[in-house]
């Protein structure tokens, strides 16, 4: 059965399996219990047998009385030994996999949280969620009733049948004949159920993403009463679900049918031919009894190998989904065997020399020819109509995105050769659309950063003006924010995460402005806020506002990925250029800002 095992399971699956066997190690112990108990229940299996034979011809058939009692009691005492030891067996193995599969998830979330921001540009949520939750739950269930069930049955079966053969070998030779016939069927139908099954996830793994899009953008469906397209969809993408589920329970029932009818056609073949034994050979009552009592027990095993097979190959199947989590890249590989964060880099000066950078190979280039110098305490505005390539700029900075062309230094070190949670550890970004957390504002500001303390946090509010209507809030620093800020004005938002970018600490702050209309008095608060930031620390912004602007020290005009004007604000006003009808359309648009 082992030989079959290894035909039915594939070389890239055994790569898989080897691969993901190495979070066993760390409890090998329990994993080695129960692998020792399989030959205690195995023999106590063999030994049960050899009781039954002996009892019945040698107490029950010729009416000896005398010790049988004896007979009886070593006949539980066998049983009870080998329910026991299945019992160690089930327990150590679940246990091993069990914190296996523990270890494996805490890994990946792990991984996961330091994937590339463009890994998540490209994949929905839903999809890696389905991978770390109903995959993994999958691998685990298998693991239970697929792996562990396959081991034992293997070797139990193995000392069955060399009893079986030690009885009478031309029965256990006709006994046997089946077995090819149920491996060649399996290995037809292996293929099937994976195709099947790995269809089913993949649907299951869409359906979990748009629920999960369509939950988290549930304002927008509702107001805009897309409520009706948004379930057909759903409805859709389940179907589609339920459909590759039928098609991978039609292949396991036909497994287990085929595999049923074979074994029972095979029972009734015994049956015969032992009787013909017993008439022509002179066999005892007692093999007959072994023999039929043994007949079951092969074949549960058999039948149910069957069934292990097909959860093992949905382990397979989740594996090799899982294996995609575990081959990605991650920003920073050797952010996790460090025990520090690393110190931030004490800003003196950046520089972007003849920048291109596309997106993806096939795309255009959407910075062209970039270049600045920035020094410590310049601000710097990125100014243009939309799509031009400030936020680009910045996300290179930040090394959101990689894989740009020409040079980016900070301190004249490449930006390439900085790691980039030093890269993190030196630059706030202040972004346009802030997540909020589920959680109070202190956390909110700290983001649980444990370099910082309630007071840094308290400073940092005050700095941008937040105090004020923190303070407002009922628990103040206490108050719990609901799911992305729901509860909160957009300009209270904006004021909490410019606390946030301040409270890191870090020298250089990158502000994507928001172009979201706020109330005067907040408007004011920003404005301070800014002016605030502007006096302390080095700035990039992305800026909308015409008080950001006007207090820059350099404005960078962008159009279409490229820088077409620079220099200060009465510069560029003065050459009447982009720049100049920029400023108007900005007027226009925001009178009573205009100064
Ligand atoms: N993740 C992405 N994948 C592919 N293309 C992108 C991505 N992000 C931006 N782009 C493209 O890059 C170009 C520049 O976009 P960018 O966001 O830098 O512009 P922007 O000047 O910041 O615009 P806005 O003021 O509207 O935020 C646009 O054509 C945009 O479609």
């Amino acid at each position: 059965m082992i030989n079959a095992t290894q035909k039915i399971l594939k070389t890239k699956d055994w790569q898989l399996l080897r691969r993901f066997g190495r979070y066993f190690v760390p409890h090998k112990k329990w994993f080695f219990l129960s692998i020792a108990s399989i030959p205690v229940t195995t023999i106590a299996g063999i030994l049960f047998l050899w009781l039954v034979e002996n009892i019945i011809d040698n107490y029950v058939v010729p009416g000896n009385r005398e010790g049988l009692i004896l007979q009886i009691i070593l006949l539980a005492v066998v049983l009870l030994v080998n329910l026991l030891f299945d019992g160690v067996y089930s327990y150590a193995f679940s246990k091993s996999g069990g914190m296996a599969i523990v270890d494996m998830r805490k890994e990946l979330f792990g991984k996961s949280l330091r994937f590339p921001l463009s890994y998540f540009d490209k994949k929905p949520i839903g999809v890696t969620l389905s991978r770390l939750t109903s995959d993994m739950e999958s691998i685990s269930e298998s693991f239970a009733q697929g792996i562990l069930g396959l081991l034992a049955d293997s070797i139990k079966t193995l000392a069955l049948v060399g009893y079986l053969f030690y009885l009478n070998w031309r029965l256990t030779l006709v006994l046997l004949i089946v077995v090819p016939v149920i491996v060649l069927i399996m290995s037809y139908l292996r293929k099937k159920i994976r195709m099947a099954y790995n269809n089913s996830r993949t649907s299951l793994a869409k359906s979990a993403a748009y629920l999960q899009e369509s939950l988290n953008g549930m304002k927008t469906v509702q107001l805009y009463a897309a409520e009706n397209e948004a379930f057909e969809k759903y409805d859709k993408l389940n179907k589609e679900y339920c459909d590759a589920q039928n098609n991978s329970n039609i292949y396991d029932s036909a497994l287990y049918s085929l595999v049923e009818g074979i074994t029972s056609v095979a029972t009734a073949i015994v049956i015969w031919y032992g009787a013909i034994q017993i008439w022509d050979y002179g066999f005892t009552l007692g093999i007959l009894i072994v023999f039929v009592t043994t007949l079951e027990r092969l074949f549960i095993p058999v039948k149910q190998f069957a069934q292990q097979i097909s959860t093992i190959q949905r382990a397979l199947s989740a594996l090799e989904h899982i294996n995609e989590l575990v081959d990605q890249q991650v920003e920073d590989p050797k952010a996790a065997q460090r025990s520090q964060t690393p110190q931030p880099l004490q800003v003196r000066e950046i520089e972007f020399k003849n920048v291109y950078f596309r997106y993806s190979e096939d795309s255009p280039d959407v910075l062209k020819n970039v270049s600045f110098t920035l020094n410590k305490g310049d601000r710097l505005a990125l100014v243009g109509t939309t799509g031009s390539g400030k936020s680009t700029i910045i996300k290179l900075l930040a090394k959101t995105y990689t894989g740009y062309r020409g040079s980016i230094k900070i301190n004249g070190i490449e930006l390439t050769d900085i790691p980039i949670a030093q890269v993190r550890e030196t630059i706030s970004v202040m972004q346009q659309d802030i997540f909020m957390f589920n959680n109070t504002v202190e956390f909110n500001i700290s983001l649980g950063r444990e370099s910082i303390s309630k007071s840094d946090v308290e400073q940092a509010a005050s700095f941008v003006f937040a105090n004020h209507f923190i303070n407002q809030l009922p628990g103040g620093y206490e108050f719990v924010i609901q799911d992305n800020g729901d509860n909160l004005s957009k300009g209270q938002a904006q004021l909490i995460s410019f606390a946030r970018a301040i409270a890191g600490n870090s020298e250089l702050i990158i502000l994507d402005e928001a172009t979201s209309a706020v109330d005067s008095l907040t408007e004011q608060y920003i404005q301070q806020a800014i002016a605030n930031i502007f006096s302390l620390k080095t700035v990039i912004a992305v800026a909308h506002r015409l008080s950001t602007i006007k207090n820059s020290d350099m404005i960078l005009v962008l159009e279409d990925g490229e820088i077409i004007e620079r220099g200060n604000h009465n510069e560029l006003l003065l050459h009447g250029g982009k720049y100049a009808r920029l400023l108007h359309q900005l007027q226009e648009e925001n009178k009573p800002e205009a100064e």
